[in-house]
Order: C-alpha cells, then sequence, then structure tokens
C-alpha cells in the first residue's frame, strides 16, 4: 500500500506501529522495513502527504513555514504556550512540521552537526559521538569540504550539498569581516570537533535544488518499489493514545485529524510487536501522557489513569534562545529574496516562472562562536554564572556559546519607504541555555489546552542573559565590518538613546576598514537587557522532554534502547530523547536518532537492518 488518508479495510492489526511520520519517524519506518519486507509496519502522520509537492520540494518555500506571508500554510502546526513571567509575560508559540516528513519538510534546511562533547555528555556509552558517527554518516551523501572522508558519510539518501544558487558575495564578505574580529574560516565546522569559526552553509538540498526531507529520501522509494507491500502510511489521521495491557504496549487508538476533516471515528489498530512514538519533542510527552505515561500529579490533575508513573515526561525542555536582527545593505536583487517581501513577486508566480532561486535558503553562512576570556571578565558575570562558564566552558574549547547565521533577506513585509532596499537579517542563537521548561497535558483529550513554558531566561544564575547580551554585540561588530552594511533597521534593534555611540544609523557606503567596536554605556547595557527580556524567543529546536537516562531517578524517561520505562514494547525515536543541547540545527540529530533507532528495534524484533 501507499500512502492513504484513510486506514484501509482490514488493517486493524500490524506488528509495529509508529506514531508520527516525521523527520526520525520515516526512517525508522524505512529501515525496519528494509530489515524484514514481511514485518507489517503503519505509520500515522496527523499532516498530510508531501510527495512531490512543490512547496516543499523547492527550498526557497521555507520562507511561508518562518515568516508570515499572508498565505494559508497546511504544513505547519503550532503549540501554544502560557504566559511567561521572565520573558515579559511574552507568550512563545512554538511550531513544529505537521506533513509526512515532519519537521524535514518544513525547516530552512541549514545542514550542522553537534560536538563530539555534547553526545558524550550524555552519558550513554552506546550513544557517544564514537558510536553516533556512523549514524551521522549513514544518513547523508555529502558533497562539501572535508578533512577527512570518514567525517562524513557518502552513500547515505540525504544529499547535503551547496545546492544549484549561490552562493552570493555575502559568503566571502562575512568571512573576511569575521576574521578581522579573531574568528576565522573553518571550510568544515561539522567535524564535530572544529569551533570559534564561521562556514560557508551546506544545505539539505540536492546539487540540482531539491529540498531532502525523510519521507522522500526514505518512504517515498520503499512505497512505490513493490519490494516494501508491509509499509503502509496512514496521513491526516492523529494517535490519541497509546493502549497497555498491564505493563506492555499493545496499540494505539487513532483519530482523523480534525483539520482535514475526514470524518471523527475514533479507531484502534493492534501492534503485536512494538509501539514506536516519534511525535516531535512536543507531540511525543503530550501523547505519553494521554496514555497515561507520565509523572502521577500531572495525570492525577488531568484525569488520566496512571499506566507508568514517570515524572521526567514532558519536563526539561530545551531549545536554543534566539534574536533575530535585520540590516541595511548593498546586496543586489537577485541575492536575497526580499523581492518577495516587497511584493515584486509571490513564491507562487516564481513557480510558474521556474525561478532558480526556489532552490535556495538565502543562508550563506552559519558559525560556532564562544566569548574569548578577556570578554568573560569584561562582562562582570555573578558569582553563579561566573562557576557555570568555569565549570562547563573555559578549559572545553571544543565548546561553543553561540550560532551566528545569517538569511539573505528582511524577515517581514518591507514597509514602503524601505522597498528599493536589500536587507541582511542574522539569526543568532545560544547552543546552551540552562533555562529549562516544560510541557504537559491539563486534560485526556487532543484538543484540552497544553501546559507549555519555554523556561527562556530563567536560570537564577543569570548566565543565558549575559551570553544573549555579548551575542548581540558580537553578531552586530561582524556584521557592521562587511562591504555590503548601510545600517541598522532600527526597529528590530534594541532602542538605544539616539545620543549613543551605540543608537542605529544608515550609512551611504561601508564604514571604513579601522572601524572600532561600540562603546556600550551602563544605560545601553539596560536597554539591551531589557530587550533581550522581550525580544529572545524560542528557536524551532526543541530537545529533551522524554529524556533518555540511566534511570528514573535522574528524570529518565527512556532508557539506552529508547524503550520506556515501565513499560514494554514502547519505544520513543525523535528529539525529546535528547538529553543535553546540542550545539547544531537538529535536523541532523533527528535523522542520525531515526537511523541508529531502527538498528536497535530491528536487533529486539530479531531482523537484522
Ligand atoms: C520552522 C523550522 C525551521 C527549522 N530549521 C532547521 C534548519 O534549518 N536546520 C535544521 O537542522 N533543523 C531545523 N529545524 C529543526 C528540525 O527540523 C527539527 O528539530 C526536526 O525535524 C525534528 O525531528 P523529529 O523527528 O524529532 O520531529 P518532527 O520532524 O517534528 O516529527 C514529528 C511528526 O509527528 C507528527 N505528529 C505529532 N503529533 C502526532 C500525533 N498525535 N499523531 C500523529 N502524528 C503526530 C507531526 O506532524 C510530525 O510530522 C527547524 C524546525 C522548524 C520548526
Amino acid at each position: 500500500m501507499g500512502v492513504s488518508n484513510k486506514i484501509p479495510d482490514g488493517l486493524d492489526e500490524v506488528d509495529v506501529v509508529i506514531a508520527g511520520g516525521g523527520t526520525a519517524g520515516c526512517v525508522v519506518a524505512a529501515r525496519l522495513s528494509d530489515a524484514d519486507p514481511e514485518l507489517s509496519i503503519l505509520v500515522v502522520e496527523r499532516g498530510h502527504d508531501n510527495y512531490e509537492d512543490p512547496t516543499v520540494t523547492n527550498p526557497l518555500f521555507f520562507l511561508e513555514n518562518i515568516l508570515d506571508l499572508g498565505v494559508p500554510n497546511p504544513r505547519m502546526m503550532v503549540y501554544q504556550g502560557q504566559p511567561e513571567p521572565n520573558i515579559g509575560n511574552r507568550t512563545m508559540v512554538v511550531p513544529a512540521g505537521s506533513i509526512l516528513g515532519g519537521g524535514s519538510s518544513i525547516n530552512m534546511l541549514t545542514y550542522t552537526r553537534p560536538q563530539r562533547e555534547d553526545l558524550d555528555g550524555w552519558s550513554m556509552p552506546q550513544w557517544s559521538a564514537d558510536a553516533i558517527l556512523p549514524y551521522l554518516n549513514k544518513f547523508e551523501t555529502y558533497h562539501g569540504p572535508s578533512s577527512s572522508a570518514s567525517i562524513h558519510g557518502s552513500e547515505g539518501p540525504i544529499q547535503v550539498s551547496n545546492s544549484s544558487y549561490g552562493p552570493t558575495q555575502l559568503q566571502g564578505d562575512f568571512i573576511r569581516a569575521a576574521a578581522d574580529l579573531g574568528i576565522p574560516e573553518d571550510a568544515d565546522l561539522q567535524d564535530l570537533d572544529s569551533n570559534h569559526a564561521v562556514q560557508k552553509n551546506l544545505r539539505y538540498i540536492s546539487p540540482d535544488g531539491i529540498r531532502q526531507d525523510s519521507a522522500h529520501a526514505y518512504l517515498h522509494p520503499r512505497l512505490q518499489d513493490g519490494k516494501h507491500p508491509n509499509l503502509h502510511v496512514v496521513v491526516e489521521h492523529e494517535v490519541v493514545r497509546v493502549l497497555s495491557e498491564k505493563d506492555k504496549a499493545v496499540g494505539v487508538e487513532i483519530r482523523p485529524n480534525p483539520e482535514h476533516g475526514n470524518g471523527a471515528e475514533v479507531q484502534t489498530v493492534k501492534a503485536k510487536k512494538m509501539v514506536v512514538v516519534s511525535a516531535g519533542t512536543l507531540g511525543t510527552p503530550l501523547l505519553l501522557e494521554r496514555s497515561g505515561v507520565g509523572g502521577k500529579d500531572v495525570l492525577d490533575k488531568a484525569g488520566v489513569e496512571v499506566v507508568s508513573d514517570l515524572p521526567g515526561v514532558g519536563e526539561e525542555f530545551q531549545d536554543h534562545n534566539t534574536m533575530l536582527l535585520s540590516y541595511y545593505t548593498s546586496l543586489l536583487p537577485n541575492e536575497t529574496y526580499d523581492d518577495i517581501l516587497n511584493g515584486q513577486t509571490t513564491l507562487q508566480q516564481m513557480l510558474e516562472e521556474k525561478h532558480e532561486m526556489l532552490a535556495w535558503n538565502s543562508a550563506e553562512i552559519t558559525s560556532k562562536v564562544r566569548p574569548t576570556d578577556e570578554e568573560i571578565d569584561a562582562m562582570g558575570l555573578s558569582e553563579g554564572a561566573r562557576l557555570l562558564w568555569d565549570r562547563d566552558f573555559k578549559n572545553n574549547k571544543n565548546k561553543p556559546v553561540a550560532t551566528i547565521s545569517t538569511a539573505n533577506g528582511f524577515i517581514a513585509p518591507i514597509a514602503d519607504e524601505d522597498k528599493d532596499w536589500r536587507f541582511l537579517s542574522t539569526g543568532s542563537f545560544l547552543l546552551y541555555p540552562y533555562a529549562r521548561g516544560h510541557v504537559h497535558i491539563t486534560g485526556p483529550a487532543i484538543e484540552d489546552k497544553i501546559d507549555l513554558k519555554t523556561g527562556i531566561l530563567t536560570d537564577p544564575e543569570g548566565f543565558d542573559r549575559a551570553m544573549a547580551m555579548w551575542l548581540y554585540k558580537k553578531q552586530r561588530e561582524v556584521v557592521r565590518r562587511l562591504d555590503v552594511f548601510r545600517g541598522e533597521y532600527a526597529p528590530l534593534h534594541p532602542p538605544f538613546n539616539g545620543d549613543s555611540d551605540a543608537a542605529c544609523k544608515r550609512y551611504d557606503g561601508p564604514l571604513p576598514p579601522d572601524v572600532e567596536d561600540i562603546k556600550y554605556t551602563k544605560e545601553d547595557d539596560e536597554v539591551l537587557s531589557t530587550w533581550i527580556t522581550n525580544n529572545l524567543a524560542q528557536n524551532w529546536h526543541g530537545i529533551g522532554t522524554c529524556k533518555m537516562a540511566a534511570s528514573t531517578e535522574s528524570g529518565g524517561v527512556v532508557d539506552g534502547d529508547l524503550g520506556v520505562y515501565g513499560i514494554k514494547s514502547l519505544k520513543v525515536a525523535d528529539l525529546s530523547v535528547v538529553a543535553h543541547n546540542v550545539a547544531a540545527n537538529t535536523a541532523s540529530m533527528a535523522l542520525a536518532i531515526g537511523e541508529k533507532a531502527a538498528d536497535i528495534f530491528a536487533e529486539e524484533l530479531k531482523v537484522s537492518s
């Protein structure tokens, strides 16, 4: 069977159910089906099929997924947060892909990888960096520069390349400007060990310009080759809960997703061998809790019977906290996507014209950076923040603090008076915030309100705020040194006093090569700190809500084999299992988890992948 938006008649029992056909879920399904084509597998995905959908395959459509372009977007869903006092009572809205392929079908396509220390830091020997590198390699065919053949993959289904559009003059300009500030270029910053450098961005785009999502790379070929007759995919359906008998998962309850209007009947499908939950960092803990797997307090309040008391479920939400800033530039019209934002064209029109820019993700630069010892000394850190720096970063030169990345274009509709400008935006994010959030159910039904707090800026030591202030200043200094720089777009920057050296300004040409760093006064720092409270945001890279750990005492939800504690035959395979943050945009981690999970499950099911 291929992809269907109905549960086929008679399909009331399979060997394995996979709840969520996202980035990791598609990998698990495909590899298990390869391991044993006799194994009957059902993938249930709440979003629609993505097969040859031009809004997926053409990379530039990512713009519709991150900006409000006034076009309905059925590919996305949002998890609605609660007001958070530490960020000025703002409510964070956390978006996620809701489509076959999940995040990999909608994301911004930037390819980066974690640091060695990130993976070793999970303290799970079977998930150490040495154990995971083969899986990071397994999913990719890498077309970028590398110092060693063994660091990247050459036979995986996901192509990683520079794409067929670009690069623009921004790459060389940014690399020179960063070098002027002591941040050198590293051709392959994604080798797990390099740090404090900038890199020409590589992308999940094939050399001929097609997005590389996990459904097209893994699932669709197998659904069409006639060799995987027992691989079933049902889209536009939600898994309501996992069903268990005594201490064993035995199936799932599924209903049509009301957003797609396919009826309302709830159906049960039995899983003879295994249920794999792969609904993403926010979807997975909510599904487990609806199934009675979670902290007793949460479940009692929500009116759900406890099947396994696991207080770690939904806790320890972590993300990369981000700031988005825009600058006036002298970039050329064909070097930004701004014509879409200033009303000159639309993505639909570009599709009709088969415009070559559709193959682009606009992100030309990525980086991993950290403050120097002198910069740390000058920050005036609190005693607690200084202890954290000394313990976790000081002597650990492999550990960055932040990423500065770029997008060639503005980040909202462009006002009439700015229509002739071309913009550059930076997305700068903290890689290891200490703040933690949570996500829980408040009732038994899928449509019950959720209790989501991202926790941004709640770390008592103020470490995250101090690093965010450093990051704002650092990214601005790099951009000020670009040849294409023509000033800060003030409404998106902190409202520094007009007399201050830090005030936003416009220029007719580049700043002189010997330009000095901005000198921030105490008052400027206060303005910046308040701006951070009101602007630091989630960054789409959530992890940690069903943490993998050696025991439940330390908040563990799954063991090293991804089995949920206290319930047999119930597994989790997605980013919710990641125990501590990674210095990477997170798709690489999700794909590697999918690959490794498939090997673990195949062994348990006594089939070889
Ligand atoms: C806007 C955006 C931009 C991003 N940009 C980048 C980038 O440039 N580079 C990068 O590396 N990473 C990026 N990421 C992050 C990355 O894409 C995600 O971290 C990764 O895809 C998550 O993989 P996953 O398998 O854990 O979950 P997902 O891919 O989110 O998969 C979960 C799936 O489960 C489905 N689901 C949820 N609940 C249910 C249910 N009850 N029943 C059935 N199905 C359900 C969802 O629809 C989804 O398809 C971005 C993410 C977003 C949202």
